[in-house]
């Protein structure tokens, strides 16, 4: 017996932010191996430079749309003097996402999908957001759950470290230890109304070790990828959330364990010593699934 692949399959190992101020960083996008693309018009643009950065992003979409790698558009909160426009932006570019920074209630959320709606944005248009203040933080259980409210774009959560250690003064420290709570509140909240989520940015990119490690750190935590800042980053990332040789070879042999006619009736089989039940089908469908994406991308290229 064998089980339909769930659909839709995303892989979301890394996010790389560019600021859309940036045209050199713009122009090299095409040639790195993220998952997403998020083109920041947010804390990465000074206030003065919001225009020439929109300006940017019309032309890049224009004339070098991305292939095989969501694009996302970070835009300033809906309440500043530049969200309108960055709205508007959105609107007419159609990535498929608009992260929203600064999410502290679903009622952000449900503003953000009421004016794509009015604008007439279509439903392609996702909504990604930002968990990175303290409001936010508390509040994670009915922003995830704004999703089978009226904020049914909503399909991912970024964790945002800098601006929530800002606000509440932890200062950063390894292993975030004090920090893991509040994101694992995150993690779970995600997960419960069947969103993805990505763990935070890690400031010092020239620190591969320190980085793998957070990378690693995350992936045990449950978070589906992690909030770049570099194109140094990317490989680490990439080599950390996705399936490593030893997932892929468990998952081929679960499946094909339970293709086997004699396993077509049951619900629980022995794999070497290890009960292996139909949700680790499930699982090991979806992580085969995952793989098939990633190599169909590298094929594609
Ligand atoms: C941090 C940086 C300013 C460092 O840039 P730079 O000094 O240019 O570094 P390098 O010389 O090592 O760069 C090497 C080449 O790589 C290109 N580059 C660098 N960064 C990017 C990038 N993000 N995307 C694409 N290309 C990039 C450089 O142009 C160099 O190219 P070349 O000259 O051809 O060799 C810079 O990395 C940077 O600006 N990073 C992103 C900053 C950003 O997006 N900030 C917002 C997101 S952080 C966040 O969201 C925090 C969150 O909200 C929270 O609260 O936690
Ligand atoms: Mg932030």
């Amino acid at each position: 017996m064998s089980i339909a692949m769930p659909s839709p399959i995303r892989v979301r190992r890394s996010a790389l932010s560019v600021p859309a101020i940036n045209r050199r960083a713009l122009e090299k996008v095409h040639s790195l191996d993220c998952d997403a693309v998020i083109f920041d018009l947010e804390d990465s643009v000074a206030p003065e430079k919001k225009g020439q950065a929109r300006d940017n992003l019309r032309q890049f979409f224009r004339e070098t749309p991305l292939r095989d790698c969501e694009a996302i558009i970070r835009i300033n909160a809906l309440s500043s003097e530049f969200g309108l426009e960055d709205l508007d932006l959105v609107v007419s570019l159609k990535p498929d996402a608009l992260l929203l920074p600064k999410v502290s209630r679903a009622r952000d959320l449900q503003d953000a999908q009421a004016a794509l709606d009015q604008k007439g944005a279509p439903p392609s248009v996702r909504l990604w957001a930002m968990m990175e203040t303290a409001e936010g933080v508390m509040n994670a259980t009915s922003i995830a759950a704004s999703r089978h409210q009226a904020a049914d774009r909503l399909d991912c959560l970024v964790l945002g470290l800098n601006d929530l250690r800002k606000e509440t003064r932890v200062p950063p420290r390894p292993g975030r230890v004090y920090l893991v709570p509040w994101m694992m509140q995150v993690v779970l909240a995600a997960r419960a109304y069947g969103l993805d989520v990505i763990d935070s940015v890690f400031n010092d990119f020239r620190d591969t070790d320190t980085f793998m490690l957070e990378c690693q750190q995350g992936r045990e935590m449950g978070f589906d990828g992690k909030m770049l800042i570099h194109p140094a980053q990317i490989e680490p990332a990439n080599q950390t959330f996705g399936p490593s040789d030893q997932e892929i070879a468990d998952a081929e042999a679960i499946v094909s364990a339970f293709n086997e006619p004699q396993a077509a009736e049951l619900n629980v089989i022995n794999i070497e010593g290890r009960m292996v039940e139909r949700l680790h089908l499930e699982q090991a469908t979806r992580l085969l699934a995952q793989v098939h994406f990633i190599q169909q991308r590298k094929t594609n290229p």
